[in-house]
Formats: structure tokens, C-alpha cells, sequence
């Protein structure tokens, strides 16, 4: 059994993996922490969770986070890089939840996340959290930064495009037009998630610049091997769970000569956590819910220039626990379906 540990488990991401993990058929759930609730039962806080979950919360401090062979840090941002070294040295592998080791430079994650990181020395072993496209390197990997919610749909919503050396789109100019569920946000009281402020409501946020703007470009431009730009604008929609990303992207001469749908098909067809819809779909961020799935459905509106990529995912699952519990299965050789086997919920 695999000896695990959740440093942040009352947001939504830590009670996410403690659903994830509860009927994981090879874990072993050793500690799971948080300073406000420390010695509360985790089934007392979270009664969906009576009968699966026994332990109770620790302080950071107490829980004996060294002697798990996995720690998931689902906190806010600069917490895992704080901790990461000490684990790494008693050899527990870290799978960080948060930013602290998806931007290769400490100069940009400085300038987008306000701090400066403690932890460069790790940077460039850190391996980027996003199976569809490194899972070889996670295989091997004690340090993860996993990748982003929004970064993970628009990501793979443009992997099969820019992959292998094709020029099948213009690779500047492209534009993401995403949304996301309350959820996103976090558990913490904010006045902007409260539900009358963001319930039957619908509005853009950080349009001159999200921190997820440099993520989403390193990581396709690794893919792609040059420099890939475009503007991203995140939108908060009135619901709980789900992220929608609507890509547009310009075809060029090749791209418009190319069957994309097939394209889409055969790139996706091995993974477990990418379903490709038939053309004409529109995939709604319900067919995904409690899921690690993402759907994607690619469509040539109008003189059929321009490609529009429709991609939904659950926030908690595919954009953060789901895909962090794939990632484990993969450092640890297990199938990467364990303890993901959920369908999603309806309606
Ligand atoms: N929500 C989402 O959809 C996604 C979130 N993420 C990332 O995952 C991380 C967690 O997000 P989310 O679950 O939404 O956040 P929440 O605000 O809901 O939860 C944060 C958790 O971290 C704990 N925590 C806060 N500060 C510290 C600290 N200094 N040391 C130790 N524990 C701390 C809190 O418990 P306590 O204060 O009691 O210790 C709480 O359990 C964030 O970095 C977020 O950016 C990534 C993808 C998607
Ligand atoms: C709706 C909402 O507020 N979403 C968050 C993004 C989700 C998140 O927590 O960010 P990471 O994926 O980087 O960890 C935001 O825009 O800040």
C-alpha cells in the first residue's frame, strides 16, 4: 500500500483527493492536515466522507509527513516549495497542487504569483503535471508541479495541432475563452464566490493578465518546439464545478488541407481521461462531473478558416485531484485508472 499524506485538507481540492484516494484500491491514507481543524475527525467535517475516511486532521506540524511515500500539497501557492526539500530528502515524493513548480523561471512565477520562490534548486527537476504529454517523465519522477486547471483544458484542447513538428494552426493570435465554476476559487470566504455576488451572474476576470497566461504558453511551446502565444481570458460562470474553454485557433494551408476531427480521434484514442466527441458535438461541463474525464469536439464553422475547440473538464478532478491521483499512479507503476473509476454525476 502506498502510504499517503494531504497537506490542505479542507479546500476543495484536499477533500477532492480525499474522496479520490478513499476508494483507491492501493492507498493507505497516513496523514491529512490542517492548522484551523487540527484534531477534528475528517468524517465529522466532511459527512459525505463517514465510512470511508477515519482519520482526523493534524497540524502541518504533527502529522508525520516523512514517513509517507507520497505527499500531495493541495495549499495555496509558495507552501509545497517550503516543505519540498525536507521530503524529498527523507525520500517522499511531492505532488504540488499549486504553482510552485510549473513556471521554469523563478523570474516570471515572481512576477505572476507576488512572492519570491524559496526553492529554485528544484525547478529543473520538477516534472510538469500533465500526463497527455509527459508521461514518461512523470514515471520517473519524485517532484511534481501539477498543472494548472484552465492550463489543462486549453492545453490539451490544442496538443494534437502543435504536437511532432505540425504547423496546422497559426501559432500566434490564438484565443482562449474559458469559464469556470465557483470552485475554482477555492473554499476560502471571498466576497467575490458569495452567492450573491456570483450566483445568477456571469462576468470576466483578469483580462489584462492571468497567471495562467505564461503557463499555458510554456507548456505549448515546449510541445511545440517554438514559441506559442495567445490571450487567455478566464470568466467566472454561476456554477459550482467545471471548466469550459472555447479555443479559436486559425488554420493554415496544411491545417485546412488536414482532417482534424480524425487527427483529434487517433491522438486521444490510448487515453483514458480524453474523449474525443463525435464532429458536431458540443460537450457540456456536466457530462464530465466528479470525473477525471475531459471531453473535447473540434469544429470548422462558417469558410471553415477558423477552428473552434470546445473542451469541458471538472475543475476538482481532471484540472487538479483527478489528474494528481493519475499522475501518482503513473510514479508509482500502477494502472492509471486506479481510484478513478467514476462516472460522472447526472444531472
Ligand atoms: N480549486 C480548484 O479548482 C483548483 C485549485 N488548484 C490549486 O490547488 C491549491 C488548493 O486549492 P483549493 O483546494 O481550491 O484551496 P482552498 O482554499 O479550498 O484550501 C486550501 C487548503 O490549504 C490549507 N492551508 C492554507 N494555508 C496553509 C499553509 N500556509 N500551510 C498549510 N496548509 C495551508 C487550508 O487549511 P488550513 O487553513 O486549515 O490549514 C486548506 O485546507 C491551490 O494552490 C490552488 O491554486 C489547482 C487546480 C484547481
Ligand atoms: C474561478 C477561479 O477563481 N479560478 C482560479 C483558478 C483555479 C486555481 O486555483 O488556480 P490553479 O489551477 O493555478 O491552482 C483563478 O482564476 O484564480
Amino acid at each position: 500500500m502506498i502510504k499517503v499524506g494531504i497537506v490542505g485538507g479542507t479546500g476543495y481540492t484536499g477533500v477532492e483527493l480525499l474522496r479520490l484516494l478513499s476508494r483507491h484500491p492501493d492507498v493507505e491514507l497516513k496523514a491529512v492536515t490542517s492548522r484551523k481543524e487540527a484534531g477534528m475527525k475528517v468524517s465529522e467535517m466532511f459527512p459525505s466522507l463517514r465510512g470511508h475516511v477515519e482519520i482526523a486532521f493534524s497540524s502541518p506540524e504533527d502529522a508525520k509527513l516523512t514517513e509517507c511515500d507520497v505527499v500531495f500539497f493541495a495549499t495555496p501557492h509558495g507552501v509545497a516549495m517550503a516543505q519540498a526539500r525536507e521530503l524529498l530528502d527523507a525520500g517522499v515524493k511531492v505532488i504540488d497542487l499549486a504553482a510552485d513548480f510549473r513556471l521554469k523561471d523563478p523570474v516570471e512565477f515572481e512576477k505572476w504569483y507576488a512572492m519570491a520562490h524559496s526553492c529554485t534548486d528544484l525547478l529543473a527537476e520538477a516534472v510538469y503535471g500533465l500526463p497527455e504529454v509527459n508521461r514518461a517523465a512523470i514515471q520517473n519522477a519524485r517532484l511534481i508541479g501539477m498543472a494548472g486547471c484552465y492550463p489543462t483544458s486549453v492545453q490539451l484542447g490544442l496538443l494534437p495541432l502543435i504536437e511532432n513538428g505540425l504547423q496546422l494552426i497559426e501559432t500566434s493570435g490564438i484565443i482562449a475563452d474559458c469559464k469556470s465554476g465557483v470552485s475554482g476559487a477555492g473554499r476560502k470566504a471571498e466576497v467575490g464566490t458569495l452567492f450573491a455576488e456570483s450566483s445568477d451572474n456571469f462576468k470576466a476576470y483578469a483580462v489584462k493578465g492571468h497567471r495562467h497566461s505564461p503557463e499555458i504558453m510554456q507548456g505549448l511551446s515546449a510541445i511545440h518546439g517554438a514559441p506559442v502565444e495567445l490571450t487567455f481570458v478566464p470568466h467566472l460562470t454561476p456554477m459550482i464545478r467545471g471548466i469550459h474553454s472555447t479555443i479559436y485557433a486559425r488554420l493554415t494551408d496544411a491545417g485546412k488541407a488536414a482532417d482534424v476531427q480524425k487527427l483529434f480521434e487517433d491522438r486521444f484514442a490510448a487515453e483514458p481521461f480524453v474523449d474525443v466527441m463525435p464532429a458536431g458535438s458540443c460537450p457540456e461541463t456536466r457530462s464530465v462531473r466528479g470525473s477525471n474525464t475531459a471531453r473535447i469536439a473540434v469544429h470548422r464553422p462558417g469558410n471553415g478558416d477558423l477552428l473552434v475547440i470546445l473542451v469541458v473538464e471538472d475543475n476538482l478532478v481532471k484540472g487538479a485531484s483527478g489528474q494528481s491521483v493519475q499522475v501518482m499512479n503513473l510514479m508509482f507503476g500502477l494502472p492509471e485508472q486506479h481510484g478513478l473509476d467514476v462516472v460522472p454525476l447526472l444531472p
